[in-house]
């Protein structure tokens, strides 16, 4: 849990200050990282190799290690078959009729035991951490019954225990409306979903509550009878909103002060002064709009124009983006939604970490923890531009190298 401690003034990294730094170079004592700054520019107390083993980087890129702050990844099953159908013509309806969507995952995660959730997920997890991912969210959402969805948050903080990666865990219960309660929506959310929140945490599985707001899901009043409870219990807020249309999901996350408001592709412009207004940050997620062939693009001018900040995550899930690499979500941010590589890495990075309420990691910064992706590029837009090469020279995490 090593601290940045100096960061040299010299360097030329202002511009990116909280973001990077070019020809990097860092001091590492006793697992601290005690100085981060251009290579030529050490100080000749950090030189004596004897006494710190810092690590000339050659003039690699240091950034803030990567945050992925919207992931699905723990989960039982897969949806390859849902894929092929599709591909084969089947909509959404035969799909569903077949056993395919959100209720198959939830028969195969019900089906799977807290180890075994923790190891499918694995896999999904060291694919992020091998691109330099140092934080990442993981909802629950597909057990949609009291034990399944306390399992998937137990599995969820168990990743701490098997890899150095941080996880924030959120609870997802007002995802969908289990088959066993189909066409009563408010009576699940009533008689499984908030007791289930209360259960997950008095056993301080939860740091954030979620929901999906959706005509396929819940409408803004069920939605709020969850946030109602996550008030009391002095747990933040965050919601799926805007993905498919716009029923009010924005304004409704906005005005319980949310951290982060997901998807947003029907958002408009009232809905950016509203998330303006609460200070919550926009969570675009291009890989549900890749895998859905969505054609809607969030509203990214009124975004900027209201200074709505904007972070990119994988949305990592068996159905609607089954993806594990966040360089490629950073290149589908720029590409479909034209964001600015800067954009991008900012994204992945200090916003990602203000979507998760964090305010120690996310920035090359003072004080901050020494979380620090090292990549073999010489300018921050190689993290964006290519499609499918991961450039991670090192990850550094609390001040300890993965390389080390
Ligand atoms: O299809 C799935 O498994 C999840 C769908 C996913 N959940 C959500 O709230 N929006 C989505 O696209
Ligand atoms: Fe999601």
């Amino acid at each position: 849990n090593a601290k940045i401690a100096t960061i040299d003034k010299t360097s030329d990294g202002d511009r990116f200050s909280y973001c990077m730094r070019n020809n990097g170079a860092v001091a590492i004592k006793d697992d601290m990282i005690v100085w981060v700054g251009d290579a030529d520019a050490i100080p000749a107390e950090y030189k004596d190799a004897a006494k710190f083993p810092y690590h000339d980087l050659e003039g690699r890129l240091i950034t803030p290690g990567l945050i992925d702050c919207h992931t699905h990844v723990v989960h039982g099953g897969n949806r390859a078959v849902e894929f092929e159908m599709r591909l084969e013509g089947a909509g959404y309806e035969e799909i569903a009729r077949a056993g395919g969507g959100i209720v198959s995952t939830v028969t195969a995660t019900r089906e799977a035991d807290v180890d075994q959730l923790l190891k499918s997920a694995l896999p999904r997890v060291d694919a992020l951490l091998a691109e330099g991912v140092c934080v990442i969210e993981v909802k629950s959402g597909y057990g949609l019954d009291r034990e399944t969805e306390l399992n998937m948050l137990r599995a969820a903080r168990k990743i701490e225990e098997v890899r150095a990666v941080r996880i924030k865990t959120t609870f997802l219960g007002a995802h969908a409306t289990p088959a066993e309660f189909k066409g009563e929506p408010d009576r699940y959310i009533d008689e499984v979903c908030i007791p289930t929140l209360r259960a997950a945490h008095a056993e301080g599985l939860v740091d954030a509550v979620d929901g999906f707001c959706e005509g396929i899901a819940f409408n803004t009043d069920q939605i709020a009878r969850v946030f109602d409870v996550a008030r009391e219990l002095d747990i933040p807020v965050k919601l799926h909103a805007e993905q498919l249309s716009n029923i009010g999901g924005t304004k409704l996350a906005a005005s319980y002060g949310a951290l982060s408001i997901d998807h947003v592709e029907y958002a408009n412009e009232d809905d950016a002064k509203a998330m303006a207004a609460s200070g919550s940050v926009a969570v675009l997620l291009p890989g549900a709009f890749y895998t859905l062939h969505e054609t809607q693009l969030p509203p990214i001018e009124a975004f900027r124009k209201h200074g709505v900040p904007m972070a990119v995550a994988t949305d990592c899930n068996p159905g609607t983006s089954p993806l594990m690499s966040i360089l490629l979500t950073m290149n589908m941010s720029c590409t479909f939604f034209r964001l600015t590589p800067e954009e991008a890495l900012c994204g992945a990075t200090a916003h990602a970490a203000r979507a998760l309420g964090l305010d120690d990691t996310g920035q090359v910064k003072e004080g901050m923890r020494a979380d620090l992706a090292i990549w073999d590029v010489s300018h921050p837009a190689e993290l964006s531009y290519r499609i499918g090469f991961n450039p991670l020279f090192d990850r550094i995490f609390g001040g300890v190298s993965m390389k080390s």
